[in-house]
């Protein structure tokens, strides 16, 4: 058996961790499916790429609001699909080359499983194995959909998200089964495709964990796009592929050509044996690991999805750093916070936060202060012709410490970073409004109406 100083199984994040600082070491990286990982090969990346060719179907349909005027015409998918893909393909290959290429590192190409503490057998798909040790491992092997019993028993195909980016031509009528991030991104770039889109949602609404005013307008918004099935089931999928039928628990049905489920992913800590290896798991199957990424097994850590309570790319990022320091320093082991971690959705209009949402804060005490002001009275909401952007701040009346933002409207995950550095730097809403200059006249003068807003005790 080859034993190595350090494997690392998953070339998503997992790819993060190794930098020359490892060159001293003998290191292995285990992959099965695709060097990059979800965010690169059928997640953050693609998804983004196709939103911003559907925001600019957008524009241009909506061009008259303006008093441009544009030509017909429409999104050609296939030459859309192409070029993302193939600069998102070119992009895994040459990851996966760079990393052959370098002496220190070995590549094996098939699914690892645990055999015993921190030995691993990999498994290739054209059937040949193969036994490996290493002194520390990292696991960051990340998650797949979730698929409900109702359409894994119904026997007839569906797409995910790692799959429905790169179909051959968009179908005539889309259902997706969720109302999350998935879907209310997807749902925009295939109607933008020409898609007619039915959503299955089982709360009452759309992008639920988000602050309720956010969800709620959202949901309104999206109203007149979709056929939006909330507060709903699904029950039975019938019919062939092609022409699928679904029933709902209200009796209803929805008829489409294909059908996306997009309720969710799980760890995929249940293909790893991690028993094996003494790596303990919570009941939702996510890897317990303690604030320097350490499992509950000696040497071996993990990082991303697989344990992660927020499956969000930047929060892989932050912890591969971790697990890369402390793989190189045992004697001074720095941690991971999950706190106030920002997340973005890129749908039309899109959707910033961070920090505690309205109903968290009104859990937590009648003491908050709400601010909230709309793009559409900033000059620049003006001149986009604004008229749903809003930006709400959330914050303790007495030190004016900021508990929580939200934004919806144009350039919103860029528009909040300001928010997220005055929450990450203890910057109370006062001085974050006062001190710096805002730029006229810039869509930040929303966050900053929105900060000058909040009803703040006076400063002694
Ligand atoms: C459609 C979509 C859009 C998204 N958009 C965003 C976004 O805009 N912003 C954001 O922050 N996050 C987004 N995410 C979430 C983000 O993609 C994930 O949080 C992130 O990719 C997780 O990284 P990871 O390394 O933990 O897992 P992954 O990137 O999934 O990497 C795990 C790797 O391990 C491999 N693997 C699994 N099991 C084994 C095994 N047994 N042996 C060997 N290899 C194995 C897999 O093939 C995979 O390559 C999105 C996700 C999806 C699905
Ligand atoms: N912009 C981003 O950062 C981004 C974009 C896409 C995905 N992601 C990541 O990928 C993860 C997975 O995305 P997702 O959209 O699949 O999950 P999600 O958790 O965002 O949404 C799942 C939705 O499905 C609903 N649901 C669950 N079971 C259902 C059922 N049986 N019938 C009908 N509805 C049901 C839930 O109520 C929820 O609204 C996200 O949690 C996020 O971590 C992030």
């Amino acid at each position: 058996m080859r034993h190595h100083d350090l494997v690392v199984i998953g070339a998503g994040s997992g790819n993060a961790v190794v930098d020359d600082s490892f060159a001293d070491l003998d290191v292995a990286i285990v992959e099965e499916r695709w060097f990059g990982g979800t965010c690169l090969n059928a997640g953050c990346i693609p998804s983004k790429m196709l939103a911003h060719t559907a925001q600019v179907a957008r524009t241009v349909r909506d061009a008259g609001t303006y008093d441009v005027d544009a030509g017909p015409g429409g999104v050609r998918w296939r030459a859309v699909r192409d070029r993302v893909f193939r600069r998102l393909d070119a992009e895994r290959e040459k990851g996966r080359r760079g990393r052959e290429g370098q002496d220190f590192i070995t590549v094996y190409e098939g699914r690892a499983r645990f055999t015993g503490p921190r030995t691993l057998r990999i498994e290739r798909s054209d059937g040949g194995a193969r036994d490996i040790g290493a002194a520390q491992v990292v696991v960051a092997a990340g998650g797949r959909p979730l698929i409900p019993p109702p359409v894994a028993d119904s026997g007839l195909p569906y797409e995910t998200s790692d799959t429905v980016m790169r179909l051959d031509d968009p179908p005539r009528r889309l259902a997706i089964l969720g109302g999350g991030y998935i879907a209310a991104e997807l749902a925009e770039v295939f109607a933008a495709a020409g898609s007619s889109v039915t959503v299955v949602e089982k709360e009452r609404r759309l992008l639920g964990p988000q602050d309720e005013t956010v969800s709620e307008r959202f949901t309104e918004l999206v109203r007149s796009r979709y056929d939006l099935r909330l507060g709903r089931e699904l029950m039975r999928v019938d019919g062939r592929p092609g022409a699928l039928r679904l029933t709902l628990d209200d009796g209803s049905t929805a008829e489409a050509d294909l059908l996306l489920v997009a309720v969710g992913r799980v760890p995929n800590s249940d293909r790893l044996d991690l028993e094996a290896a003494g790596v303990a798991t919570h009941d939702d199957g996510r890897v317990i690991v303690d604030r320097c990424q350490r499992t509950s097994a000696e040497g071996v850590f993990a990082l991303g999805d697989i344990c992660s309570p927020v499956p969000l790319k930047h929060v892989a990022n932050r912890e591969a750093e971790v697990v890369a320091h402390n793989l190189r320093h045992p004697d001074e082991l720095v941690t991971c916070d999950h706190e106030r971690v920002p997340a973005a959705v890129f749908t039309q209009p899109q959707i910033a936060s961070v920090g505690l949402t309205e109903q968290e804060c009104r859990d937590r005490g009648p003491d908050y202060a709400v601010g909230t002001a709309a793009y559409a009275d900033t000059a620049y909401g003006w001149a986009m012709e604004d008229t749903t952007g809003f930006c709400k701040v959330l914050a303790e009346p007495d030190s004016g410490r900021l508990l929580g933002a939200h934004l919806m409207g144009a350039q919103a995950p860029a528009l909040i970073q300001p928010l997220v550095l005055a929450v990450a730097l203890g910057i109370d809403a006062a001085t974050l409004a006062g001190a710096p200059y805002w730029i006229h006249p810039a869509l930040t003068e929303v966050v900053e109406n929105a900060l000058l807003d909040l009803d703040l005790a006076p400063r002694r």
